[in-house]
């Protein structure tokens, strides 16, 4: 039987040791199957980051183990694409926007290779014209598109966001939401994003995985049963999008 693509076993996390050491994650279980999307939603400071960045393998947890596609972790592993909240930090401005994107294959791949790869992933965010350009030329949201870009060149199987499109404003925001739900159905990437708005975790997921305030367990994990292709006017205007929605606010708010 093919293993999730991801699983999460036990995962807890303590910051520091001794008196001042601080638990973020009491233990935190949960499975990805290929293909699915997952919106990780809870009250701040729950521990959403942390986990996250459990998954990446940026953070060794304390406890519990993190195994992708049967593997358990350690390190960035090939496979795996991270988007993370602030752009501004993770693009290098002194780089055009195509050597931003072809970063992560320096050292593999040939040079035409590598353009003709950062091209593809460029023409898949809508930036096919903007590869010459350098990330301080651009908006905000087409940064986090050169971000999303620079995730996807490496063709990775799971795609993980740490809050993407916390720092665009309301329709840019849409617009890079309709965005993941086109590489989804395009690619088949697997998508773990981690979110403060419930809407966004509805609307993007295919299960919505609700963390209880910090030290954090899994409150519940709600299904979506919203058909696809979503859009932001139809979808939000399905009785099964408010149900949802009110469900996990419920949750949150009980913490
Ligand atoms: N490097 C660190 N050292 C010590 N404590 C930390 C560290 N990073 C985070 N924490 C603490 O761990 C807890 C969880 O933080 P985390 O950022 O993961 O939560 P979050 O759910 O992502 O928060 P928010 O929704 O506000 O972004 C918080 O109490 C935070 O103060």
């Amino acid at each position: 039987m093919t293993p999730p693509i991801l699983a999460v076993e036990g995962l807890e996390h303590r910051y520091g040791t001794g008196e001042r050491s601080h638990q973020a994650i009491a233990s935190v279980d949960f499975e990805l199957q290929a293909a699915q999307a997952m919106s990780i939603v809870g009250p701040s400071g729950a521990g959403k980051t942390t986990l996250l960045r459990c998954l990446t393998g940026l953070i060794t947890p304390t406890g519990g183990t993190v195994s992708f596609e049967g593997e358990a972790i350690r390190g960035i592993p090939n496979g795996i694409g991270v988007v993370f909240q602030d752009y501004s930090r993770s693009l290098f401005p002194w780089l055009s926007v195509l050597r931003n994107v072809e970063f992560p294959l320096r050292g593999g791949l040939g040079r035409a290779e590598r353009h003709e790869r950062a091209r593809e992933a460029l023409s898949m965010v809508g930036l096919s014209d903007a590869a010459r350009k350098y990330p301080w030329q651009l908006s905000g949201g087409m940064q986090q598109r050169v971000a999303i870009a620079r995730a996807l060149v490496t063709r990775p199987r799971l795609l993980l966001m740490d809050e993407p499109f916390a720092s665009v404003d309301a329709q840019t925001r849409a617009d890079l939401e309709d965005l993941v739900l086109t590489i989804r159905a395009e690619t088949d990437t697997s998508i773990v994003v981690v979110t403060h708005d419930i809407d966004e975790s509805v609307y993007l997921a295919d299960t919505v995985l609700v963390l209880s305030g910090s030290p954090s367990h899994v409150m519940a994990t709600v299904a979506v049963h919203l058909p696809y292709p979503r859009d932001q006017v139809g979808t939000k205007r399905l009785e099964e999008y408010l149900d949802t929605r009110a469900k996990i606010y419920d949750l949150i708010h009980s913490c």
